[in-house]
């Protein structure tokens, strides 16, 4: 395949390189991936048999830049399961191209994952949303996307996914049931929610106007990540799930004096580690309850 222009710059060969270069390394052979927000990085604590690559040390692999977000990609097993966890994500506004931003996702994909579970932290806009709430994400608008910045821009590989890929059951049903059901059973039901989640490319946060139009657009929550990596994955076959914290709640007026920042993000994403990782732990621990791949 050849890349040309402004096309994708992670070619197949370039994800395989950097996947080899880790099955070479490891014995771990990781059916599920999940991918840790913003102060989300402790979902990674409970592994059992851990072992860590940084992620400067891997061929291909972007490095982190942003705070609460570590750098290193961690193997082991949560309730017996093969796991592997990306400690800190990488985002369009540390100026890495969407290409680069999901190369994880494809690699996970050449090591034989079959489900990963995207978190993240994001501004509440749906008012019924308190700070805290766990939204599972329903569905999702690719605001970037409509405006040409997309990861499947560019020639396809085949060997990915097909040229138009279907988007409209990306988070499967099944997969969200399950996470609703355990999250009842948890007693965790009265700040466990579903919602629509949007991308804006940030850094800056939002202004009032804008998050009003995003309200009015559909969106229950507001963040500057996952949507290119929940893409990625689809198009190549993987089943997800979307967890996102709220760890704010975005001015809808401008009566309202509260001012966001990264600090808040992280130390919220801090107070409601426990009951996230409950959430996460348990429907590893129960994934295999629902084995059906939906694709439209
Ligand atoms: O989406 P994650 O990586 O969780 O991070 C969210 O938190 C940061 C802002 O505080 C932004 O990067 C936003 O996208
Ligand atoms: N864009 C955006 N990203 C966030 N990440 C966490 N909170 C927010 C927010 O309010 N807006």
């Amino acid at each position: 395949m050849h890349s040309k222009g402004n096309s994708c710059c992670c070619s197949f060969d370039e994800c395989k390189l950097g996947t080899e270069w880790l099955l070479s390394r490891t014995r771990h052979r990781p059916k599920i991936a999940v991918i840790c927000g913003s102060g989300l990085g402790f979902l990674a604590e409970s592994i059992s048999n851990k072992q860590a690559f940084r992620y400067e040390d891997i061929p291909n692999f972007p490095v982190s830049t942003v705070p609460g977000h570590d750098g290193q990609l961690v193997f082991g097993y949560i309730n017996d399961k093969p796991c592997v966890f990306m400690q800190g994500r990488f985002h369009l506004y540390e100026g890495y191209s969407l290409c680069k931003v999901t190369l994880p996702v494809r690699m996970f994909k050449l090591m034989g994952v079959e489900m990963i579970i995207v978190t993240n932290a994001s501004g509440g806009l749906c008012q019924d949303f308190k700070v805290g709430d766990i939204m599972v994400i329903k569905d999702h608008i690719n605001l970037p996307g409509f405006a040409g910045q997309h990861p499947l821009c560019g020639p396809n590989d085949e060997r990915f996914g097909i040229r138009f890929p279907c988007m409209s059951d990306a988070y499967s049903k099944d997969l969200r049931k399950l996470a609703l059901d355990i999250s009842t059973e948890l007693g965790y039901s009265d700040f466990v929610r579903e919602g629509v989640y949007c991308m804006v490319s940030g850094p800056n946060f939002e202004t009032v106007a804008e998050a009003r139009m995003l309200h009015i657009l559909g969106s229950d929550s507001v963040g500057m990540s996952t949507i290119p990596e929940v893409t990625v994955a689809k198009h190549c076959g993987l089943r997800v799930l979307g967890l996102s914290l709220i760890t704010n709640k975005v001015p809808l007026d401008y009566s309202n004096e509260e001012k966001v920042n990264h600090e808040e993000v992280l130390h919220i994403s801090k107070m409601r580690a426990e009951m996230l990782q409950n959430v996460l732990n348990t429907f590893i621990a129960r994934s295999d309850q629902v084995e059906t791949i939906n694709s439209c």
